[in-house]
């Protein structure tokens, strides 16, 4: 299911703020030369993520589920002087790309690169976290979200990408198991649920669920 008309959403990035150069590179190399080119964020997701960081100054930001970068420098754009962004991805073979650009950036003293898996590095951080962008293996984001919500400070934002799953959320359960779409499903009806938090599904792109921490 698009969610977005193709013409629609090009009338909307011509009418947002512009990629910067770098954002353009790793866009235009994701597309050339990386697998699933699709898991980046792209502009239009680049500009929401950064106008809320913008908007919240973090000192400290988490984003699980690093792929080339593009996502994690859109997020730094908000940083404090003195914050920090720590950046989990498990696959190592991205290693080189993602370090050289964040190298690049004008934000590379600020990055934490970890590579390994989300759920072994997450309950050693201290936090407190500002901003949390989740955007890795989707049957594990209400493990990651129960993970971090203790290390979200009040006021603190998580947001998660793609709990609309091309559509998927809406349409009747395939018959062969699709443990992606069922795990959305459960992750969405549970921050729905929390009252932890104060919640929005925002209908972009892939669909971002934002839940601010009470
Ligand atoms: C959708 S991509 C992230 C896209 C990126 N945030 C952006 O917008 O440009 C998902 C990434 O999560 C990583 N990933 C998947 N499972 C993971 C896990 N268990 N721990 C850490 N990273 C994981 C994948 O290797 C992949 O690079």
């Amino acid at each position: 299911m698009e969610l977005l008309s193709k013409e629609i959403e090009a009338y909307a990035e011509a009418h947002s703020e512009p990629e910067s150069e770098l954002l353009r590179f790793i866009n235009r190399e994701t597309h050339l030369k990386v697998l699933r080119p699709r898991m980046l964020s792209g502009q239009l997701q680049g500009r929401i993520l950064a106008l809320f960081s913008r908007l919240i100054r973090p000192v400290s930001i988490l984003e699980i589920g690093t792929y080339t970068g593009y996502s994690a420098l859109c997020l730094c754009e908000g940083l404090q002087p003195n914050g920090t962004l720590l950046t989990i991805d498990k696959n190592e073979e991205l290693r080189p790309f993602v370090e050289e650009t964040f190298l690049r950036s004008p934000f590379a003293s600020q990055i934490d690169f970890r590579v390994g898996k989300a759920l072994d590095i997450i309950p050693d951080l201290p936090g407190p976290f500002d901003l949390v962008f989740i955007d890795a293996d989707k049957v594990n984001y209400q493990a990651y979200y129960d993970l971090i919500l203790d290390k979200v400070r009040p006021g603190g934002l998580i947001m998660a990408d793609n709990v609309l799953w091309s559509g998927k959320v809406v349409q009747p359960l395939p018959d062969k198991y699709d443990k992606d779409t069922v795990a959305l499903l459960a992750f969405n009806q549970y921050v729905q649920q929390d009252a932890r938090v104060q919640n929005l599904l925002l209908p972009v792109r892939d669909g971002i669920m934002i839940a601010q921490k009470i």
